[in-house]
């Protein structure tokens, strides 16, 4: 069976011990070992919560088109960042990371990707990479902190423009060790600021106390104009 395209960019192939997701990307070298099937990367779920994402929500994925622009809070070493490159293969993926030992394995990935640009800084100080950015259509963030959802706020206010959305990969346990993973999903839930929220959803068995949380920028009339 040939590989099915169910959203732009993204794939499931239909291999002998079952259905693989997988993107297309013309860079015949693997980025974390995964493996490439005539241009076709596995990416694999257990080391991606956007891969989670995509197959627990029934390829109901995000807004991303061929030409969008993505701010990547938590790049890494670029695992999942790549898979983003390769569905926005004509728009941009802005990535930040601030650990200078991941950033030096994301400078060589985006050396052989045209599409990233790395950025070496606290996704908490947003303020620091204005000048590199331009608005983008979605803000990605996966960077297992306390204040996960002010972070995500801060980064909204200034970099998506009306109707953008936030995909946050929210880590309960980053937030509170001891407190019941729900209760902190909705005291989390409450400090996003200006985003009107579309869908939750658990990544289990994918990844433990791990909530997929998709939102819209939507500022009441006081927040607007930023
Ligand atoms: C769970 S890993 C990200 C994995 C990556 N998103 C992927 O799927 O390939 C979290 C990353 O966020 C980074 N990080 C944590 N806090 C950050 C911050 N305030 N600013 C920038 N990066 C941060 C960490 O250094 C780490 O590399």
């Amino acid at each position: 069976m040939p590989p099915e395209e169910i959203a732009p960019g993204i794939y499931i192939l239909h291999e002998r011990d079952g259905a693989r997701l997988a993107t297309r990307s013309s860079d015949p070298v693997p980025v974390y070992g995964e493996r490439i099937h005539n241009g076709y990367r596995l990416w694999d779920p257990y080391r991606s919560k956007l891969a989670a994402l995509i197959l627990k929500g029934k390829w109901q994925t995000l807004p991303l088109k061929s030409n969008s622009r993505v701010l990547y809070l938590g790049a890494s070493t670029g695992t999942t960042v790549s898979h983003v490159a390769d569905i926005v293969s004509e728009g941009l993926v802005y990535a930040v990371e601030f650990s200078a030992r991941s950033m030096r394995d994301l400078v060589r990935l985006c050396e052989r990707r045209k599409n990233i640009i790395p950025i070496l800084a606290d996704a908490a100080k947003p303020e620091e990479y204005a000048p590199l950015l331009e608005p983008v259509d979605l803000v990605y963030q996966d960077v297992a902190q306390k204040n996960q959802a002010q972070i995500a706020s801060l980064n909204c206010a200034r970099y998506l423009g009306q109707g953008g959305e936030l995909c946050l990969m929210l880590k309960s346990r980053s937030v509170d060790t001891t407190a019941p993973p729900q209760a902190v999903l909705q005291s989390e839930l409450k400090k996003l600021e200006g985003l009107e929220l579309i869908k939750i959803m658990n990544l289990e068995p994918f990844h433990l106390d791990h909530w997929a949380v998709r939102a819209r920028w939507n500022p009441g009339p006081s927040e607007e104009g930023h």
